[in-house]
């Protein structure tokens, strides 16, 4: 897969922007707050339609436009699927998600089209912080693949809602104990088709991600990834299970804790509870891991994530690197570089000094929010 061209409208502080990037490295340069972080966040809208990043995307559009006659878009030509197709995202006035020309309607009609890895500082937040973020972590690099997992999540957290609501109803009122039931089978029909999705990607991402990980420590450290269930299903499912397994297992456990369920007027037990544990030659990563280990862990499952979706979609994704390059030291740029060959990347960095290791790199640059293709013009000296 790749980007062949790239346009941005009124997009945060981009007021236009064209871009052909090259099929390789292409290196966006720039001082701070000059746009590079809006380019890679207007690229991976056209992957899931969601930001990456602080805000909403009703902050997107452009502070100073004019919102009686501009708009704001991303429009992409992409290389997908075998072929040439035309991604359209307005975000104003109205939102809008266009394929080929035609308007699509609802959430996630781009994925599984575009797919892109993306890497951030913000995903060291996939090693330190809480369960929630790297369940997002999972869903959304399940969902790139199978747009279908999108609809599955989204009717688990409406199944989930509805029962909370009905917990609390019932908590003034039993008598509406009888409708418990029906949401009790949906919330475990659909929470265990999610356990066993999560389960069987995991389970191919970590060999990736540790074989990935023994290169980057030259050998030195040994990274675990396993599903673990959380809540009160933790150590009485089993996440290797099968899915009627999972999900007869789980019914029991929502009748099991229904009253514990109805004083918190929420569910204890189910995907949204659950977590990955990540562990380095037998230590939890999380109160263990030091900010280098912990960078060498989310770029393990990144290039692993690259692998997943080669493999499943025979085509190589697109990738983001945000602001990571100067976080890394030498060995462990040159190692990512060197197992990004054959891909299209964006790199964003503050000064051009990678060039000297991506020697056919293509150069953009930015300043306040205008793109240089091939680097800043040479202004002729006044006088
Ligand atoms: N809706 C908006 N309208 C106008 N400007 C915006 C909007 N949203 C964000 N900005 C501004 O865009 C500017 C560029 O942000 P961006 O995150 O792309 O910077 P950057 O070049 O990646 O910088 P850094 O190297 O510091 O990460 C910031 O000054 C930010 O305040």
């Amino acid at each position: 897969m790749r980007i062949n061209s790239l346009s941005l409208e009124n997009y945060r502080n981009i007021i236009r922007c064209d871009l052909t990037p090259g099929e390789g490295v292409n290196l966006i340069v720039g001082d701070n707050a000059q746009g590079k972080t809006n380019l890679m966040e207007a690229i991976w809208l056209l992957t899931g339609e969601k930001t990456f990043r602080y805000g909403r995307e009703h902050d997107i559009p452009r502070l100073d436009m004019d919102r009686e006659t501009q708009r704001t878009r991303v429009y992409a030509n992409v290389f997908a699927e075998g072929r040439d197709q035309e991604l359209e995202y307005i975000l104003w006035p109205r939102r809008q998600v266009k394929i080929n020309g035609i308007t699509e309607p609802g959430r996630g009609a781009f994925s599984g089209k575009l797919c892109c890895v993306i890497f951030s500082p913000n995903h060291l937040s996939l090693v330190r912080d809480g369960p929630a973020e790297r369940r997002d972590f999972l869903d959304g690099a399940i969902s790139q693949l199978r747009p279908q997992y999108i609809k599955v999540l989204s009717d688990y957290n409406r199944a989930l809602a509805q029962r909370s609501t009905l917990l609390r109803e019932a908590f003034r009122d039993r008598g509406r104990l009888d409708l418990l039931p029906v949401f009790d089978y949906h919330v475990a029909r659909l929470g265990s088709l999610i356990q066993v999705t999560r389960q069987s990607y995991l389970t191919r991402l970590a060999e990736y991600a540790a074989g990935f990980h023994q290169g980057i420590s030259a050998g030195k450290e040994e990274l675990s990834v396993r599903y673990t269930i959380g809540g009160t299903g933790s150590g009485i499912l089993d996440p290797e299970g099968s899915r009627e397994e999972l999900e007869q297992a789980l019914l029991s456990l929502l009748e099991q804790g229904r009253e514990e369920d109805l004083r918190l007027g929420s569910t204890g037990a189910g995907p949204h509870r659950d977590d990955l544990a990540l562990r380095l030659s037998g230590r939890a990563a999380r109160n263990f891991a030091s900010q280098g280990q912990q960078r060498s862990i989310v770029l393990s499952l990144k290039l692993a994530e690259c692998e997943m979706i080669a493999d499943t979609m025979h085509s190589q994704p697109v990738v983001l690197l945000d602001d990571v390059m100067s976080e890394l030291d030498r060995s462990r740029r040159e190692y990512l570089l060197n197992r990004l060959t054959g891909r299209q990347v964006f790199i964003t960095a503050c000064d051009d000094s990678l060039l000297w290791e991506t020697s056919d790199a293509e150069v953009v640059a930015v300043q306040n929010g205008e793109f240089y293709p091939g680097g800043f013009p040479i202004c002729e000296e006044e006088g």
